[in-house]
């Protein structure tokens, strides 16, 4: 059997539990082949972000022509994109590459409260990388700040999903790590609502959560689920992650991507 291959496009993270670090991670766990293309290298922590670095768009286009034209893709996930020019980069090899699955974690701020995403390059995202998404998968600040909307339900959550799948995507997965309760993530196709949902688990644990989440929601993708299946897959994934944090840093520390194997 071939080994699916997994993309990330996404930043550093020198503390490794969130961007490309965590894809990486979450990738091997997942038994996927992952390759990176950098899109800024962030001197960062569990405390915060300390420094941030964006590299050209040029070398970030370099990357993934360097991978796709030799390795090849099966999935494609995208993280810290930084700016619009690197956004306009990707959305460009998206379209020439055709990529079977393009999984879109919409970063625009760090858990620590640091930007990633500069807020006038919120409009490229929309405009050029949505509608070429197969998943866009935002958290409650993120589907806040696509929608303007207040979002404190599950009733909102669905209102949310709704705005943002009339932005361009297949499916729009709003993510309830942010919500007081259970922990219900709502998958929408423009027809239907779908609910994954977990208890919440009491723990200040959860730097790179989402990019964790997006990477294996890819993997899944890349090995043939259906995306319910792929999302069902990361949430157990993302569950047991959590579950066995290993509590490192004085912040929010990471997750455990090998629960599986060490704990
Ligand atoms: N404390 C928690 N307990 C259970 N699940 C959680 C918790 N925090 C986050 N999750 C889950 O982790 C995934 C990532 O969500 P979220 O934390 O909202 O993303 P982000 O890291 O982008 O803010 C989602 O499936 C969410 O439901
Ligand atoms: C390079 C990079 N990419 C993404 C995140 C978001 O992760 P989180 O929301 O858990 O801080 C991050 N902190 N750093």
């Amino acid at each position: 059997m071939s080994l699916p291959r997994c993309l990330t496009i996404a930043g550093s993270d020198s503390g490794g539990g969130a961007g490309i670090q965590a894809d990486l991670k979450a990738f091997a766990a997942l038994g996927v082949y992952g390759m990176s293309a950098l899109t800024a290298v962030t001197a960062q922590n569990t405390i915060g972000v300390q420094a941030v670095f964006e590299l050209p768009a040029t070398l970030v286009a370099q990357q993934i022509d360097s991978v796709v034209t030799d390795i090849g893709v099966d999935a494609v996930k995208t993280g810290m994109l930084a700016n619009a020019e690197i956004i306009a980069v990707v959305a460009e090899k998206a379209r020439t590459y055709r990529w079977p699955y393009l999984v879109v974690d919409p970063v625009m701020v760090a858990k620590s409260g640091d930007p990633l995403l500069r807020p006038e390059a919120r409009t490229a995202l929309i405009s050029l990388l949505f509608p070429l998404a197969t998943i866009v998968t935002p958290n409650l600040p993120e589907a806040k700040a696509l929608t303007g909307l207040n979002i404190s339900s599950v009733a909102e959550m669905e209102q949310a999903a709704q705005q943002i799948h009339a932005l361009g995507p297949r499916w729009v997965l709003v993510k309830g790590g942010h919500l007081a309760g259970d922990s219900v993530d709502v998958l929408y196709d423009g027809h239907e609502y779908r609910y994954f949902s977990s208890s919440r688990i009491e723990t200040r644990h959860t730097h790179g959560t989402g990019c964790t989440f997006a990477s294996a929601i890819a993997a899944g993708l890349a090995k043939g689920l259906s995306v319910p299946e792929a999302v069902q897959a990361a949430k157990d994934y993302i569950t047991l992650a959590l579950q066995h944090a290993p509590g490192l840093g004085q912040g929010h520390g990471p997750v455990h991507h090998f629960a599986a194997w060490y704990r």
